[in-house]
C-alpha cells in the first residue's frame, strides 16, 4: 500500500447494538499500536491470550504483544497453521486445551488476530471455553475486516461441509487497522474482495456502482480501502443488529455461499479454491440462475461476471483448477447448506443488482443449466 503519498481518513467506528452484546468495530490507521490501550479500556489489566496463524505471527504478532506490553499486560500467544484445512476439530481442541493450560478464565480476553479462519475458530474456542469467554477480534485479512470478524458467526469445518459445528458468539470488540492488509498476498486481497463485491450485489446497487471504479485502486489507496472497509461492516452490522441468529433477512449475507461452499468442500478446503473466490463464482451463478428463471435482466449476471474477472477473480467453475465433482454430486453437497428447510435448497437470488432475496422456488432444471454453462 502506497502510505507514503496518501493520506488517510481519521479511524471511524461502526456500533454493532445487539444489547447486552453490543461492541464497536473500529476501523482505520495505526489500530494494531494502540491495541493496549484498546484492551485495557475493555477489561483492564486483566489475562489476555492470543490465537493466530504462523504467517500472520511472523508479521503482526510482534507489534501487537509490544502494545500490550506497553500497557503491563503479557500475552502469550498460539500460532496454529495459516490456511482453511486449520478450520478443524483437531485445532480446535489444541486451541481450547491450550487457552486452558493458560489458565484462561472466564472474565479474561481471548485475541483472534488473524483472517477468517482464526477468528472463526477463535470465537469458536472462546465460546466453548468455561461455557463462554469474551473475544477480542483483530482481522488481519480484507476478508475478515469486511465480514468475518463482525456479527458472531464462529465455528469449523467438516468433512461433510463448511461451517457446519458453531456458535453465536459476538466479539467483544473488533479492531480492523487497514495497513496490517498491506502484507497481505495479491491472491488473498482478491479473495476478501469477493465478500465487498456481494455486499453492492446484495443491497446495494451504488457501492456496487461504486466498486466498478474504485476496485482496482484499494489496494493502493488507504482513503478507498477504508471506505471500502466501512461501508461494508455498516452494512453487516444493520443487517446483524436486525437478524442476529439468521432467522429471515441475515440470510442475505450468504449470497453466493451455496454454489461457494460446495465448491470448497468438493475442493478439500484447500489452496485450490479460497472462500472469497468461491463466493465471486457463487455471486455469479445466483445472479445467471436468477436471469435463467427471469428474475433479473440478462445484463446482471455478464455485468457481475465482468467485474469479477476486472478484479482478477474467478468467476465461473471453470476457472478452479483440477477435478471436480459432477453436477449432481455438487447439488448433494448443497444439501449440507445451513439454510435447507425440510430437506428443500434455499437460495439468495435477485431481483437486480443490490436487490437479492431468499427463496426455495428454484427450478432445478435451471440450476442445472447455470451449472453447465459455468463449467464452460
Ligand atoms: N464468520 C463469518 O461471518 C465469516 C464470514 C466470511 C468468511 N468466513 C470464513 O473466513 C475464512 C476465510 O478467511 P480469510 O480469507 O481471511 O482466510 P485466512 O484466515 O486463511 O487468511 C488467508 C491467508 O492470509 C494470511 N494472512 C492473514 N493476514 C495476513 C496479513 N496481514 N499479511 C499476510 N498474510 C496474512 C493467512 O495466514 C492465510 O494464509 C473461511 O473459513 C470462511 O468460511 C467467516
Ligand atoms: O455473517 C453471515 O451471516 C454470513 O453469511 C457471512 C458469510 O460471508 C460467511 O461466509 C458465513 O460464515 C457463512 O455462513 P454459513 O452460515 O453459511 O456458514
Ligand atoms: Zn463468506
Amino acid at each position: 500500500m502506497n502510505s507514503a503519498t496518501l493520506t488517510a481518513a481519521k479511524p471511524e467506528t461502526v456500533a454493532v447494538d445487539l444489547g447486552e452484546r453490543s461492541y464497536e468495530v473500529r476501523i482505520g490507521r495505526g489500530l494494531l499500536a494502540r491495541a493496549g490501550e484498546e484492551i485495557v479500556a475493555l477489561a483492564g489489566k486483566r489475562r489476555v491470550a492470543i490465537l493466530t496463524d504462523e504467517t500472520v505471527a511472523a508479521r503482526h504478532l510482534p507489534a501487537l504483544q509490544a502494545a500490550l506490553a506497553a500497557q503491563g499486560i503479557d500475552a502469550p500467544a498460539l500460532a496454529l497453521p495459516a490456511g482453511e484445512a486449520t478450520k478443524r476439530w483437531e485445532r480446535l481442541g489444541e486451541a481450547v486445551e491450550w487457552l486452558l493450560a493458560q489458565k484462561i478464565e472466564r472474565k479474561d480476553l481471548v485475541i483472534a488476530l488473524g483472517g477468517g479462519v482464526i477468528g472463526d475458530l477463535a470465537g469458536f474456542a472462546s465460546a466453548i471455553l468455561r461455557r463462554g469467554v469474551r473475544f477480542v477480534q483483530i482481522p488481519t485479512t480484507l476478508l475478515a475486516q469486511v465480514d468475518s470478524s463482525v456479527g458472531g458467526k464462529t465455528g469449523i469445518n467438516s468433512p461433510q461441509g463448511k461451517n457446519l459445528i458453531g456458535a453465536f458468539h459476538q466479539p467483544a470488540l473488533v479492531l480492523a487497522d487497514i495497513d496490517v492488509l498491506g502484507t497481505l498476498s495479491p491472491r488473498d486481497f482478491r479473495a476478501g474482495y469477493g465478500e465487498v463485491a456481494k455486499y453492492g450485489l446484495l443491497g446495494d446497487e451504488d457501492f456496487f456502482d461504486w466498486l466498478e471504479t474504485a476496485g482496482p485502486t484499494l489496494f493502493a489507496d488507504p482513503i478507498a480501502l477504508q471506505r471500502a472497509v466501512r461501508q461494508s461492516v455498516q452494512m453487516k452490522a444493520g443487517i446483524v443488529q436486525r437478524d442476529e441468529t439468521e432467522q429471515g433477512e441475515r440470510a442475505l449475507l450468504n449470497l453466493g455461499h451455496t454454489f461457494g461452499h460446495a465448491l470448497e468442500q468438493a475442493t478439500g478446503y484447500s489452496d485450490r479454491l479460497l472462500h472469497g473466490e468461491g463466493v465471486a463464482i457463487g455471486c455469479t451463478l445466483a445472479f445467471d440462475l436468477s436471469a435463467r428463471l427471469g428474475l433479473c435482466s440478462q445484463e446482471a449476471p455478464s455485468r457481475v461476471a465482468a467485474h469479477f474477472v476486472a478484479m482478477g477473480l474467478p468467476s465461473r467453475i471453470a476457472d478452479i483448477p483440477g477435478d471436480l465433482p459432477d453436477d449432481e454430486a455438487l447439488i448433494a453437497l448443497m444439501g449440507q447448506d445451513k439454510k435447507v428447510q425440510d430437506g428443500k435448497l434455499r437460495f439468495i437470488l435477485a431481483h437486480g443488482i443490490g436487490r437479492a432475496f431468499v427463496t426455495d422456488a428454484v427450478d432445478p432444471q435451471a440450476l442445472r443449466q447455470s451449472l453447465a454453462q459455468s463449467r464452460l
